[in-house]
């Protein structure tokens, strides 16, 4: 980050950071005013907009035929725009009206995947100018991310961050404000989800309900002795509900595929980098954002197979928003490189 971009980020009201599951503002001055799913619920026969957010997450999977449940973002990537400012324009509402009255020149700091596609940053931009942005300031979600965490990315030494969000998990090593080296990969919490549900659905001819994975989330988390958690769900053949018991081992083999693509990403990344910095990462450590990282077991199979100490950062599902916050606030200082006028 070199002091001009964090100069424009400075002059930036809002923070945006519009993620495959959740939506987040920060507005300069207040602080997160909207941490809510990125969902909005239509009416098919008017095209009315019924619920967003929350609301429209309890009524996914439950919805009569004239309701269709929608997200018009995937994979951090805004594919409906139109439906995307509609959903934002009620959730910030009556939050950042105030800020928007005071400053008609509003802009926008918004963070996007790493190495976003042009047209996923056109996207982002058109979204936000839709709802009244005059100027949009595009931020790499790694560099928003290991701010909020509070890595002190502008020195020259090594940081690492795991991202682990819905979609997707992206790893990147920082020194001196920038990436050094980094990856996405395709495979996130949603991922591990769905390889839960495919292995109920195969092992246990048992279809979940979405709030049933909580309770496998917590039977990572007990001890592997234990005998797991009760779940309910639809019978595959009768259409009954059944409740069957699922040990944790069978969840940690149901997830090891996603997982195994997470810490390769992970050793691709520490290969990309100069020794010297990962020299500084055994002392370092990795850490681990996004709302992911609290997958029970994730932190200990990462440190078991990289050797390296992990942590996961204090509010990890909101970091990358709380980065661009800081940013805009001016709580992040650049280093500033003095030249030797050789
Ligand atoms: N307690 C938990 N245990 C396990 N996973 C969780 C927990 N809480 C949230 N998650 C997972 O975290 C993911 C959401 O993470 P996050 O809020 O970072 O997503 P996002 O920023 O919208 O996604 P992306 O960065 O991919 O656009 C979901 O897949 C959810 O299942």
């Amino acid at each position: 980050m070199t002091a001009q971009s964090l100069e424009q980020l400075r002059r930036c009201t809002v923070a945006v950071d519009l993620g495959a599951a959740r939506t987040r503002v920060y507005v300069r001055g207040s602080g997160l005013v909207v941490d809510e799913p990125s969902i909005a619920a239509v009416n098919t026969h008017t095209g009315s907009l019924i619920a967003v957010g929350s609301l429209a997450q309890q009524m996914s999977g439950r919805t009569p035929k004239h309701i269709r449940v929608v997200r018009p973002v995937s994979g951090g990537t805004v594919v409906d725009i139109d439906m995307a400012q509609r959903m934002l324009r009620v959730l910030v509402s009556d939050k950042i009206r105030k800020a928007w009255r005071r400053n008609p020149m509003l802009r926008v700091a918004v963070c996007l995947p790493h190495d976003a596609e042009p047209i996923a940053q056109r996207a982002a931009v058109e979204t936000l100018t839709g709802i009244g942005a005059r100027r949009v300031e595009l931020v790499d979600i790694l560099v928003a991310a290991a701010v909020g965490c509070g890595l002190p990315v502008e020195q020259p030494e090594a940081t690492m961050i795991v991202m682990c969000g819905a979609a997707s998990t992206q790893v990147a090593v920082l020194s001196l404000g920038s990436i050094v080296a980094a990856e996405k990969v395709l495979v996130g919490g949603d991922a591990i989800d769905y390889a839960v549900v495919q292995h109920l659905r195969s092992r246990h001819e048992l279809m979940l309900p979405t709030q049933g994975l909580h309770p496998l989330h917590l039977a990572l988390s007990a001890d592997p002795a234990a005998d797991g958690a009760e779940v309910r769900g639809r019978d595959v053949a009768t259409g009954l509900s059944r409740t069957v018991m699922v040990s944790t081992s069978q969840v940690r083999e149901a997830i090891h595929t996603p997982l195994t693509a997470v810490i390769d990403a992970i050793g691709r990344v520490l290969r990309g980098c100069p020794p010297d910095l990962v020299a500084d990462l055994v002392e370092a450590g990795v850490m681990l954002a996004g709302g992911s990282a609290v997958l029970p077991g994730l932190d200990r199979m990462i440190a078991d197979s990289t050797g390296m100490r992990v942590r996961i950062a204090e509010n990890p599902d909101v970091c990358a928003v709380m980065g661009l916050g800081a940013m805009l606030e001016g709580r992040v200082q650049p280093l500033h490189l003095d030249p030797l006028g050789a």
